[in-house]
């Protein structure tokens, strides 16, 4: 039978780690409000310019969605990204950099590279795919994906586009995500049948639509939800987005804190062309992901890789179990996993059973090694995804 499982984030987000992989400082995970008001108008991390409607506008150019650098308006016959040859470099606050996200600018993975990187130009795409090529294909440096959240877990969708680039993840970011009903100007909440976003955002909100009892439709993303009811005057329609996305687009607010659940965490990876650019810092924890495929047919496999870890004091944060063999009910295809150290080219493999584990401790840690190695001895293929330091806050942009 095909199945996931997993441990993942979570709400013991906030409690004390017990054991570490390298001496660190035990700093706890601390709640940060990213956002902050000036001027009457929202900044985020100090970012702010004037949107056409006259409100915020996150994007650089100060055009909803498009870009234009060296006369050029399209990649993938979309014109939300800039064309220009990057050359990776940049500050610590990501200025000089260029950070492709999914959605329309007041998307929340937008709000997340600018929490990550304040300094740096954010580049909307139609896609995530489209994202993630632009940092394969050089025009820009880095792209920032919702991996998971404490709500849905893995979003597995976005795992496998990961796992398909020659990427490595560079930064960690934690948000909280507040989702808003938003309307046109004037429309009340009873003259609403139906209500648009990004589907994880639909998910997040699954009891309070029930009891509204619309219909629900999925869009590209939560800014881009927004985007559209401006542009097609939709008076039936609302939109489940930031509060910042309203001040953005001018809409208005019917609800506030529409998730399911209070605490409510997206966790974003930032990532990059291999190398990574961003050297751990020596008084950060470190973290390592990676991603184990294996024969199947047992989850003995999944102790194994447990006690690779545990016999030496590594902490797991993450372990998503996915099997897709063929059982009762349709098969999932196998996950697609690009071998990087394959001879020759780069390999596109397919594997059914995969795990997705992310420890504390820095890939080239003795111990984490020596972990890896042992788990190499049973597993028919482990890709490190990526080393980077630990981000223990949790971002609030309300
Ligand atoms: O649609 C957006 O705004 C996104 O950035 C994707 C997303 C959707 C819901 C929660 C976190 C990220």
């Amino acid at each position: 039978m095909a199945y996931t499982s997993s441990l993942h984030l979570s709400k013991h987000l906030l409690l004390p780690k017990p054991h570490r992989a390298r001496p660190s400082s035990s700093r706890s995970p601390s709640f940060v409000r990213a956002a902050r008001v000036v001027n009457g108008a929202p900044h985020v991390n100090g970012h702010s310019k004037k949107a056409p409607n006259g409100k915020v506008q996150i994007n650089g150019d100060g055009k909803k969605g498009a870009g234009v650098v060296n006369g050029k308006t399209h990649v993938n016959g979309h014109d939300r990204i800039h064309l220009s040859v990057t050359t990776g470099g940049g500050g610590q606050d990501g200025t000089g950099l260029r950070v492709a996200y999914q959605g329309a600018p007041g998307a929340y993975s937008e709000f997340a590279a600018k929490t990550a990187l304040p300094g740096c130009e954010t580049v909307p795409c139609r896609a995530f795919a489209d994202a993630l090529a632009a940092v394969d294909r050089g025009l820009v440096d880095r792209a920032i994906l919702p991996v998971e959240s404490t709500m849905e877990g893995t979003a597995l969708r976005n795992y496998d586009l990961l796992l398909r680039h020659d990427l490595v993840v560079a930064q960690e970011i934690n948000l909280f995500v507040h989702y808003c009903l938003l309307a046109m100007p004037g429309v009340r909440a009873t003259e609403v049948r139906r209500v648009i976003s990004h589907p994880m955002a639909l998910a997040h909100c699954g009891r309070a639509l029930a009891r509204l009892g619309v219909d629900r439709e999925p869009v590209e993303d939560t800014a881009g939800a927004v985007e559209m009811l401006r542009s097609n005057m939709m008076l039936d329609t609302a939109a489940i987005a930031s509060p910042r996305a309203a001040d953005l687009y001018g809409l208005d607010v019917l609800a506030h804190g529409l998730q399911d659940e209070s605490w409510n965490v997206t966790r974003f990876l930032l990532l990059s062309k291999p190398p990574s650019p961003v050297a751990v810092p020596v008084d950060a924890d470190a973290k390592t992901s990676m991603v184990v495929a294996h024969r199947g047919g047992s989850m003995a496999v999944v102790l194994k890789v447990l006690s690779a870890f545990s016999s030496r004091n590594i902490n797991m944060s993450k372990l998503e179990v996915i099997n897709n063999e063929g059982g009762v009910g349709e098969p999932r295809p196998p996950v697609m996993i690009l071998d990087t150290g394959a001879r020759g080219a780069p390999t596109l493999r397919a594997f059914p059973h995969v795990l997705y584990v992310d420890c504390e401790g820095a890939a080239d840690d003795p111990l984490v090694r020596e972990a890896i190695k042992e788990i190499e001895k049973f597993a028919v293929f482990v890709r490190v995804l990526g080393c980077y330091a630990a981000d223990t806050n949790v971002y609030d942009l309300q």
